[in-house]
């Protein structure tokens, strides 16, 4: 064999071991484009990876404009036909959010909570809408790659938004969507969260959350947070996240991707000591009874007065063990919950070693439509404690009948 024909081998040899030597992380990441091809390539390994890492920076980027918009803009409120608020938030987030699950995962349905009817006659409203939409990114241009860029005009936004008609269901792959949940509690500059959970044949498979107003800490109490908070200053926003049978972690609103997520848990407490828990609950008493509420925590000997905070950041807490119970009883025998309001915090509090079922004591269930049509209430408690928190619900509602 010629030198040169030998050293042509030990070269091929080279180039073809460089990667396995060096780490494929190393060699992927010489190349254009290389975050996004290392992430994918690197977290595929485990179910569900990539609709997780989409979701999350989905869900960062959908804040970043909900937080212009508390900032920046008048919130362009608006009443709804069943006279709840919508505000140019809200509309704004859901079309960033279905524009990215429409790039990544084009043959998903999705049930989202706005439609843009109102925006098709209200040139004005459309115009402001679209104006934050086009100027929100994410900083990091491989991540806003990630979620396909730009929508082209105000009009596909419009169709976009209206993506999120699907009936749901349980069959296939749908997402369930809240741009903001806690409408009032953000206007009032309170709690509200950033939602967004991925049901495969009625079952969720991923969930995440992102709640700007909570502190980023995993260990700061609980304060019942009302209003005029908004301060959006440093120790603020946090990214909560599950994948069934994966775990449930939290991570800073504002870290970059490629952040691990802490995990979190719920704190355990023996179901007889449940005199130490915290509970939460709404702050509107129209959503759930707030008086039953107070008869059950009596029931358990809790002491401490309620927690009361606006949307699925009552999810989030108790999965880190800020509080302990959450608790949302029917005001209305009518009112049927919506999937929206509660798929990701169902798995988050799940995958954080909870139980969330109704006040009959079954698992909520998600794949029957736009609405959680049989199901009553809300009873979610650390796994070791529920049956006895379901307990207390029950008695109470029976004294009433
Ligand atoms: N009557 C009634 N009963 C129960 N729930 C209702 C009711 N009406 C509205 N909603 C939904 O409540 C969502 C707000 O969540 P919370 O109740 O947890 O927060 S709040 O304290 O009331 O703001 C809120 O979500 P957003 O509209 O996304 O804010 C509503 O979907
Ligand atoms: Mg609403
Ligand atoms: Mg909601
Ligand atoms: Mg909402």
């Amino acid at each position: 064999m010629s030198h040169t024909c030998r050293y042509l081998i030990v070269l091929i040899l080279a180039i073809l071991l460089f990667p396995v030597a060096f780490g494929p992380r190393l060699f992927l990441s010489s190349l254009p484009f290389a975050s996004l091809i290392t992430r994918r390539t690197m977290s595929s390994s485990s179910a569900y990876s990539q609709e997780l890492y989409i979701a999350q920076l989905a869900v960062q980027r959908a804040s970043i404009l909900t937080k212009r918009v508390f900032h920046e803009k008048a919130k362009g409120t608006v009443d709804k036909n069943d006279k709840s608020p919508v505000t140019i938030g809200d509309f704004g987030a859901q079309a960033l959010i279905i524009a990215a699950l429409r790039h990544n995962f084009p043959d998903d349905a999705i049930v989202a909570e706005e439609e843009a009817a109102q925006l098709r006659t209200d040139e004005n409203l459309k115009n402001t809408i679209w104006d934050l939409v086009r100027s929100t990114k994410l900083d990091d241009a491989a991540s806003e790659q990630a979620l396909g860029g730009a929508i082209r005009d105000a009009d596909e936004m419009l169709d976009l938004i209206d993506r999120g008609n699907s009936t749901g269901g349980n069959k296939g792959r749908i997402w369930a969507i809240d741009p903001i949940d806690g409408t009032k509690g953000f206007l009032r500059g309170g709690q509200y969260a950033v939602c967004l959970g991925l049901m495969v044949d009625g079952d969720v498979k991923v969930g995440v959350l992102g709640c700007p107003n909570l502190p980023v800490d995993d260990k700061a109490p609980l304060t019942a947070d009302i209003g005029s908070n908004g301060t959006d200053d440093e120790g603020h926003g946090v990214l909560f996240s599950a994948v069934l049978g994966q775990g449930a972690t939290s991570r800073p609103l504002a870290a970059s991707s490629s952040e691990e997520g802490r995990a979190i848990s719920m704190r355990s407490i023996p179901s007889d000591s449940l005199a130490d828990a915290t509970f939460c609950e709404s702050v509107e008493a129209g959503h759930s009874a707030h008086g039953d509420q107070a008869s059950i925590a009596q029931k358990l000997g809790i002491t401490k007065p309620s927690v009361r905070m606006d949307s699925q950041a009552k999810y989030g807490s108790i999965a880190r063990g800020a509080g302990d119970i959450y608790l949302r009883l029917p005001v209305k025998a009518t009112y049927q919950e919506k999937i929206w309001d509660h798929a990701a915090g169902d798995l988050i509090v799940r995958e954080a070693g909870g139980q969330v079922t109704d006040i009959h004591g079954n698992r909520l269930d998600f794949g029957i439509g736009r609405t959680l049509a049989n199901n009553k209430g809300v009873v979610a408690a650390p796994a070791a404690s529920h049956a006895k928190v379901l307990a207390a619900v029950q008695e109470v509602l029976n004294a009433k009948q």
